[in-house]
């Protein structure tokens, strides 16, 4: 077999063939003399087999390959490459799949799968004496770049006394470099990504040949988003292929999808009636831990276990790459690799081999890892954080305890993950034990992490996106049961990643505003159709919080740490019906309630409001109840001499109420106004008092003349005081600034005015005072000022609900 790759192919296998070099190559070897008589025994044989695999055979009578209608070719491939006698699902499904038949097969993890997939793919093509010269004769689909590179070896190692083409269509090259090599391959390898572009934009993609389609982990294709193209993929084929699908597990999709892909299929599942689901020789645990307690864990079990191959399942990429980073700079006592999707491809691929090649060491990995991945005696599968559902969990145990090997998997969970998730996996034949964590055992290593971070801003950005990061991933899993964002505790997360303080995590924050307006709508339609007395504190009460709320909104503070049960993303409502998110974010007290509804109500329910209390200096208690004070100005009491006519048939006249408010307000002010001038006289008087006593202490007789003066000043200010409507206290003081002149002058002789006169005592022209450009003071007063009718008028607007009481008893 060739490989339509640019890397060198061991034990004999024929390399890439492009170009005109190739093809020259091609047109000669196909030539040679010796090829017919090659296909002559190949002939023999192909005849012999066919006779062969339509005999009924038993599985019990199946031993080795041998056993098998397989080409001597392919069995001495498997012989070569250390395969003797197959496993379970191989035995069972190539029973039928040699014959032809579609089959949709299932079976543990690390049983054999892609075997049982690749002999009949191969013995197809054998069989249909398939040349390079035929085109495409095979398709295997399969969910990741690495499952995908995974295959590719292996049909290389079993194949290759065979003479057919194979290449890997996983993306991560340029596309009119594969588009060269798929017109040369017969078996193609590829993930559904990149073999709907080659669909799309390929014109030399060609599939009309094909005869055999493998679907491989085909339920994780259609979990990542492409069932529809996955139709259309299986759609746009031929009718007269063979196809295989396979998996771990079996689902719902994975049937709808064999419905349409498969004709006539049979089913193997070797374990269906197992007792458990994984391996036997699966140890499986697990352990209840808080989420800020896995940093601490994870670094206590790497170096417990420095010695083993561990496998780490993190929930995101930036985890992964963070506890990678970190670890190595807290020099981890065994080497640490990170395997997750946003690396880019040759950089995987690295990865991925240093780790199936490496004895020992550790490798922190997304769900990219989960599947299908064969990595060779991998002793433990530590899943740090929980999985997505038993699907994902049993994928990941299965990169352990392969092909009869031991191996042991221990799963982390949170509290409020235990509870869901135990019942999900026992329901499933998972038998894991549960283990206590022994916290003297735990090492503490977050003044190492701190530190660290301290002197590394682009590690501490990472600790920050991985935070981040995981909390979106939490958010956004489906099973609301297991993954309650609002459970968790971010801010000893944060502490424990070695950040002084959990990050912003805004789209939360922007989902708890969008459901809180939601529900205060939902709220305001209620509260529209039922309009219910008794719902009339509690609305109070609901506002109150609302504001509050809408506050720690905007901070940003504070919005996860809160308890919630569920929080469906998008329109999942259902199931938000029932959940108390009023303490935070004000459910149900979305209908905005007028002070005037709120008193209209109030009133028809005879309910006693709240009597605000004023204090005057002296500390003495006065009632504020507008509806007890009695009116003051002429207008007001007029009007409430007259209030019983002025309400007839118990109605409220709005314009009669606010011109006796705006009378009310007007008598207000002018008593304050003379309220103030009272004490403004008082303490001039208590001064003028002091400063004559003084004086006629000192002057004697001298000091009355002065103190006439003075008096005659006061009497001045009062009368203006009294005159005076305007409040003229904004514009500068003239005595201020004609006294600063004066003293300027002196130091400044050029800028003096040519109209002032010299300090001889001469009149002094007035000029209008230059304004100070920038007296602070003076303008925060102007805008206090312009603001105070603002609030005097909403003032009004609070006052004019109150009046409203006022008329309406
Ligand atoms: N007949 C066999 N004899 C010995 N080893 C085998 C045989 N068949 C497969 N293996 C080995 O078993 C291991 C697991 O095989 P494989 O990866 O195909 O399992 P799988 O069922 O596809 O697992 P998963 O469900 O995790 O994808 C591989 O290392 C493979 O080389």
């Amino acid at each position: 077999m060739s490989a339509a790759t640019s890397r060198a192919a061991p034990g004999g296998i024929k390399v890439d063939l492009s170009g005109k070099k190739a093809k020259k190559i091609l047109a000669q070897k196909w030539n040679k003399k010796k090829r017919p008589k090659k296909t002559v025994l190949e002939g023999q044989e192909i005849s012999q087999l066919e006779i062969k695999v339509k005999r009924k055979l038993d599985a019990q009578s199946v031993q080795t390959f041998l056993d098998l209608p397989i080409s001597r070719l392919t069995t001495k491939g498997l012989k070569d490459s250390g395969f003797t006698r197959p496993t379970a699902i191989q035995t069972q499904s190539l029973l039928y799949s040699l014959g032809g038949q579609d089959v949709l097969g299932a079976s543990k993890t690390g049983s054999g799968k892609t075997l049982a997939f690749l002999i009949p793919l191969i013995e197809k093509l054998y069989r249909l004496k398939w040349t390079k010269m035929d085109g495409l004769g095979a398709l295997v689909i399969t969910p990741t770049r690495e499952l995908a590179y995974q295959i590719f070896e292996q049909l290389r190692d079993v194949g290759r006394h065979h003479d057919f083409s194979a290449g890997l269509v996983i993306g991560g090259k340029d596309l009119h470099f594969e588009s060269r090599r798929m017109g040369e391959c017969n078996i193609v390898i590829c993930t559904p990504g990149r073999l709907l572009q080659h669909m799309d934009e390929n014109p030399q993609f060609d599939a009309s040949t094909m005869k055999m389609l493998v679907l491989d982990e085909a339920d994780r294709c259609l979990e990542m988003g492409f069932a529809d193209q996955m139709n259309a993929i299986v759609n746009n084929l031929p009718l007269d292929r063979q196809t295989l699908l396979f998996s771990a597990t079996q689902t719902r999709s994975i049937k709808d999808l064999a419905r349409l892909s498969l004709q006539n299929p049979v089913f193997v599942s070797v374990h269906e009636h197992s007792a458990k689901a994984t391996p036997d020789q699966l140890q499986e645990y697990y352990i209840v831990c808080d989420l800020a307690q896995k940093m601490s864990m994870l670094w206590s079990f790497v170096k417990n276990n420095a010695r083993k191959k561990i496998l780490v399942f993190v929930q995101c990429c930036k985890q992964a790459k963070y506890f990678t980073e970190l670890f190595r700079r807290l020099r981890s006592p065994t080497q640490i690799t990170a395997l997750y999707g946003t690396l880019n491809q040759l950089r995987r691929m690295a990865i991925y081999k240093e780790f199936c090649e490496a004895e020992r060491g550790v490798l922190i990995a997304t769900d990219i890892a989960a599947r299908g991945l064969d990595f060779p005696t991998v002793d433990w599968v530590l899943q740090l954080d929980c999985p997505e559902d038993w699907k994902i969990y049993n994928h990941r145990v299965g990169r352990t305890a392969r092909n009869a090997a031991t191996g042991s998997a221990l799963l982390v969970l949170m509290p409020s993950e235990e509870e869901s998730m135990m019942k999900q996996l026992r329901a499933h034949k998972f038998t894991i034990v549960r283990e206590e964590v022994n916290p003297h055992k735990l090492l503490n290593i977050q003044r190492k992490i701190q530190a660290n971070l301290a002197s590394d801003t682009e590690l501490k950005e990472t600790a920050k996106r991985a935070f981040q990061h995981y909390i979106k991933s939490i958010y956004l899993m489906k099973d609301k049961t297991v993954f309650d964002v609002f459970a968790l505790d971010v801010d000893a997360f944060a502490v424990s990643l070695g950040l002084a303080a959990a990050p912003r995590i805004p789209f939360l924050e922007k989902h708890m505003r969008i459901q809180a307006a939601k529900r205060r709508k939902e709220k305001l339609q209620e509260t529209q159709t039922e309009e219910s007395v008794d719902n009339i504190p509690q609305s109070k009460e609901k506002d109150k919080m609302r504001l509050m709320d809408s506050s720690e909104d905007e901070d940003g503070e504070d919005v996860i740490t809160m308890k919630r049960k569920d929080h469906a993303i998008g329109n999942n409502d259902s199931e938000d019906d029932g959940h108390d998110l009023l303490p935070l974010l004000g459910r149900g007290s979305s209908k905005v309630v007028t002070k005037a509804a709120a008193v209209k109500k109030a009133l028809k329910k005879n309910i006693q409001l709240n009597q605000k209390v004023k204090f005057d200096d002296d500390g003495g208690a006065h009632e504020d109840d507008p509806a007890i004070q009695p009116k003051a100005s002429k207008e007001g009491q007029l009007y409430e001499g007259n209030e019983s006519s002025e309400k007839p048939g118990g109605g409220i006249d709005i314009e009669k109420a606010k011109m006796v408010l705006k009378a009310e307000d007007a008598f207000d002010r002018k008593t304050e106004r003379a309220r103030i001038k009272e004490v403004h006289k008082e303490k001039k008087r208590k001064e003028k008092e002091l400063k004559n006593k003084r004086r006629k202490e000192q002057e004697g007789e001298a000091g009355e003349d002065q103190d006439s003066e003075e008096e005659d000043e006061d009497v001045e200010d009062e009368e203006e005081e009294d005159g005076k409507e305007p409040n003229l206290d904004w514009l500068p003081d003239p005595d201020e600034i004609y006294g600063k002149k004066k003293s300027e002058s002196s130091d400044s002789e050029g800028e003096e005015d040519s109209s002032s006169e010299d300090e001889s005592g001469s009149k002094r022209k007035w000029k209008p005072p230059k304004k100070p450009k920038t007296d602070p003071s003076k303008r925060a007063r102007v805008d206090w000022e312009e603001s105070s009718d603002d609030e005097d008028l909403e003032q009004l607007h609070d006052n004019e609900a109150l009046a409203l009481q006022l008329l309406g008893n």
